[in-house]
């Protein structure tokens, strides 16, 4: 993995890189500063803490190298509390993405169409976003470098639902194996944009049921992108999480807070602008890499 994305590994880089090899007062004042400045927020921080004293306690530990290897351990563990894999068994399988503006969407269609090309899957993606144009073309021009098929809309501001449906209809038509649509993100009222999602979802499940909604945050606005959201956590029926903008982010402990909070798994991750910047969510490679 590139280095550049592991921009947030800072925080525990400074407590862990020299200074004492036995632990102390100071150790432990080190450690909590980095979880707070992660942005695990201090209620995750607090038990984090408290988790990796007492085992430091039960297992006597008095090194700072086997502290280190504890908190990975118990990092990991609460990452891996839920299951990151998309369930993609349906035939066509139909991915919803929702969230706010600019959180990363478009994006992440063009290079989730492309991952799963690579494992041979035939993909359509739907433009449901259909008052920007330039969305549209966004969404084309990705649809293009990942080589997968589009359904746009015949005109600007036609509804959305209207979208979805042709492009469930034209994966069901054309056997094809996943269909992705795009959502707007505009944040207009809270009952406009519901109201918006469930007739999208309604009209769908005419023709077959919705695998996956994935809920798009951007983690480099951390707690803040998370209130934002939250009125798709409580409405759109939301399945997983994908956090984008990984690579520009130093709060790297938001990724457990945001599993935490919403009781909800991550199941992709971004971390850049190219097509091959997205990765499945994986705890122990990301425990490690929180804590290198
Ligand atoms: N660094 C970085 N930038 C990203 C990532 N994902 C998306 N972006 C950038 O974020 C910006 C917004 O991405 P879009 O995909 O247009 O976001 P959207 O949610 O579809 O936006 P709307 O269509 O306006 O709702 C673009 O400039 C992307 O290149 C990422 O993982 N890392």
């Amino acid at each position: 993995m590139a280095e550049k994305a592991w921009s947030f590994a800072r925080a525990f880089r400074n407590v862990f890189g020299g200074g004492s090899e036995t632990i102390t007062d100071e150790t432990w004042d080190d450690i909590e500063t980095a979880l707070i400045t992660a942005d695990f927020g201090p209620e995750i921080a607090d038990s984090i803490l408290e988790e990796v004293r007492g085992s430091v306690e039960r297992h006597r530990v008095s090194e700072v190298k086997e502290l280190k290897r504890i908190l990975r351990e118990v990092l990991e563990e609460r990452l891996a509390a839920f299951d990151p894999t998309l369930k993609l068994i349906d035939r066509p399988a139909v991915i919803l993405v929702v969230g706010v503006n600019g959180v990363g969407k478009t994006t992440t269609i063009g290079k989730l169409s492309n991952y799963l090309t690579r494992f041979d899957k035939k993909i359509i993606v739907g433009a449901a976003d259909t008052f920007r144009a330039a969305a549209v073309e966004q969404l084309a021009t990705w649809a293009e470098r990942a080589g997968v098929a589009i359904v746009k809309p015949q005109q600007q501001g036609q509804d959305p639902a209207s979208v979805a449906f042709q492009t469930v209809q034209r994966a069901i038509d054309e056997e094809l194996d996943i269909a992705i649509i795009d959502t707007a993100g505009r944040l207009q009222t809270k009952g406009g944009l519901m109201d918006e999602l469930g007739k999208i979802r309604r009209v769908i499940e005419k023709l077959a049921p919705v695998s996956e909604v994935l809920l798009v945050l951007d983690a480099t606005t951390g707690q803040n992108g998370l209130a934002q959201a939250q009125a798709f956590i409580e409405h759109a029926g939301v399945t997983g999480l994908v956090l984008t903008k990984l690579d520009g982010s130093a709060k790297g402990g938001f990724v457990l807070a945001v599993q935490e909070h919403t009781k909800l798994p991550i199941k992709l991750v971004g971390q850049g602008e190219g097509i091959g910047d997205l990765t499945g969510f994986t705890p122990h490679v990301f425990a490690a890499q929180l804590v290198p």
